[in-house]
């Protein structure tokens, strides 16, 4: 009997900023133990951070660039994919993490054009400590909605930073908004690798959720790229760690996430991070090799205090 050829498994993860991705991601990467996974990572912004993050201690990871991935750069996606199949070393899996305002479901779309990947399934992160705030914010929810609706799993994440009556009301919000869809609830993304191999496979049905597929997976609206905006920099300067931990304790109003890798001494290097009302701050390896120093922040369309980052960040 001839072997038949494998299709890749192709998994995409999205969520809303700050929702724990890049963590599922780095996750997945420890555990792969020889395993191949291709990683494409899109940021929403100038600068791809996440990209940063993971290559800091992986490799085959591409950054996709030029905001978000669902909406304006299809053909690079679409190359990135290419790329990945014809990989003189076979990949036995890719991960896309989708930019944390876009829709999975168009990514997994471009996905499941290659007849040589099998979408294995999309998994969608929500901060079990903000998804409340999200949620109620008009200019926000619908953003949160799509992506929910897009899941084959949703991952309600953060759990460490809930509290009992916010952890039941997210799970309240996720049976609303995408009902039946399989949720759990992790901390620090614990989502464990193994679990991909039992997510629905959208190429035997496009997708098990109960619903019709056109209305459940719903783009009315794709233009998110114009609901949000960036801002990034790129500093030179050391900011010794004191001193960002006292700015992040009182991050200015109007930005909704913001990420970065920054000297903060002599040879140092901090990932400095801040979503959903929380920052933090950790020793980075310095980069191996020229990356610059760089933050991104993002905010709704002119909310973000981009006087007040700029004074900070690149005065
Ligand atoms: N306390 C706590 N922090 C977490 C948890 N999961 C992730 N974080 C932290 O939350 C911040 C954001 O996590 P990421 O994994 O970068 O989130 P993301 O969804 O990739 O973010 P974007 O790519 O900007 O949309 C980081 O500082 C993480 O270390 C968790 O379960 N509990």
């Amino acid at each position: 009997m001839t072997p038949k050829k494998k299709r890749l498994p192709l998994t995409v993860i999205g969520g809303f900023l700050g929702a724990g991705k890049t963590t599922l991601l780095n996750r997945w990467l420890r555990e792969a133990n020889g395993l191949r996974m291709a990683v494409l990572v899109n940021d929403f912004g100038a600068l791809n951070i996440d990209a940063g993050l993971i290559a800091a201690t992986h490799g085959d990871t591409t950054a996709l660039t030029n905001g978000c991935v669902c909406c304006q750069i299809g053909d690079d996606l679409g190359r990135a994919l290419v790329d990945v199949i014809e990989a003189k070393t076979p990949f036995d899996a890719v991960v896309i993490e989708a930019s944390g305002v876009s829709d999975p479901w168009r990514i997994a779309q471009i996905g499941m054009a290659a007849p040589e990947l099998s979408l294995e399934g999309v998994i969608v992160l929500v901060d079990a400590s903000a998804v409340a705030q999200q949620s109620a914010d008009p200019l926000l929810a619908d953003t949160l909605v799509r992506q929910l609706k897009s899941a084959d799993l949703v991952v309600v994440n953060k759990a460490d930073l809930a509290s009992a009556e916010a952890l039941a009301g997210a799970r309240a919000w996720v049976g609303a908004t995408a009902p039946g869809t399989p949720c759990i609830e992790t901390t620090e993304s614990a989502v464990p690798l193994a679990l991909l191999s039992g997510l629905p496979h959208a190429d035997v049905a496009p997708h098990v959720c109960g619903h019709d597929c056109h209305n459940h997976h719903g783009h009315d609206n794709p233009d998110h790229g114009s609901l949000f905006q960036t801002w990034s920099a790129q500093p030179e300067t050391v900011i010794p760690a004191a001193t960002l931990r006292a700015w992040l304790r009182e991050v200015p109003p109007g930005v909704l996430r913001l990420k970065g890798l920054l000297r903060t001494g002599d040879g140092e290097w901090s990932e400095v991070q801040f979503a959903g009302r929380h920052g933090s701050l950790r020793k980075a390896a310095p980069p191996a090799d020229d990356t610059r120093p760089g933050v991104v922040a993002i905010g709704l369309r002119g909310q973000l205090p981009e006087e007040a980052l700029k004074e900070f960040f690149a005065p």
